[in-house]
């Protein structure tokens, strides 16, 4: 059964339409880009989850250790996405200092790459996020990975830890992305938006709804 990610929100309404509709993830980014927020506004953003089923995460890039430690206590994240998942000394580090969940983002150009985050369990992190490999660009872009062609290595992964998957997904496409690729969690943010960082609650309904409607397939 995947859960559902909403990423990039920026508004604190859509935080609340996130938890409505039963996500169990709920994303801020600290990495730059349309829809990055300081510590303070991602608070305020994220309060409506406060209490609720649906976890804060905080999507990092190029930050020190230290640095992802301050921000995810002032904006009381649950979880870490550390877009610069490549990094070692970033997984071990967070792994080893942050009480909560550590995810590392693998961005994949081809099946090679999915092949070679599999020992990153081994640094003790609770998920890899696969997301497109775009030059340039952490995430956000709407841009998927080839399903097909890496559906095996995928499944390989998940023998070895969770899968949450990213990349280019919308309401539109992630019944056949499920039905390609198992994951374990569905990572989506310019897919149900109106305008970067503007969510669109008729699509993170559809998105939502569809999931689950995979689920009971
Ligand atoms: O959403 C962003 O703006 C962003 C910026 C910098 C790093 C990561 C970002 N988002 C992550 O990108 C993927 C997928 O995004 P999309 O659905 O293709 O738009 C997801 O993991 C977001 O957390």
């Amino acid at each position: 059964m995947a859960e559902v990610k909403f990423c990039g929100l920026t508004r604190s309404v859509d935080a609340a339409e996130a938890v409505r509709l039963g996500a169990a993830f709920a994303g801020v980014i600290f990495a730059g880009g349309p829809r990055l927020l300081d510590p303070t506004r991602a608070s305020e953003v994220l309060s409506p989850t406060v209490g609720s089923g649906t976890r804060r995460v905080g999507v990092f890039g190029a930050q020190g250790v230290d640095e992802v430690l301050a921000i995810a206590r002032a904006a009381a994240l649950e979880v870490v996405q550390l877009s610069y998942g490549e990094s070692r000394e970033h997984r071990v580090g967070l792994r080893a200092a942050f009480d909560g969940r550590v995810w590392a983002v693998k961005h994949v150009s081809d099946v090679r790459d999915v092949e070679a985050a599999a020992d990153w369990y081994g640094d003790g992190i609770d998920a890899i996020v696969l997301d497109a490999a775009v030059p340039g660009q952490l995430g956000g872009t709407g841009v998927a990975l080839d399903w097909t062609a890496v559906a095996p290595a995928v499944a390989r992964l998940r023998r070895r830890g969770r899968v949450v998957l990213a990349g280019g997904l919308r309401p539109e496409n992630v019944a056949t992305a499920l039905r390609t690729v198992p994951a374990d969690i569905v990572d989506v943010s310019s897919g149900v938006e109106s305008a970067p960082g503007i969510k669109d609650p008729e699509r993170m309904r559809a998105f939502a709804e569809t999931v689950r409607a995979h689920e009971v397939q």
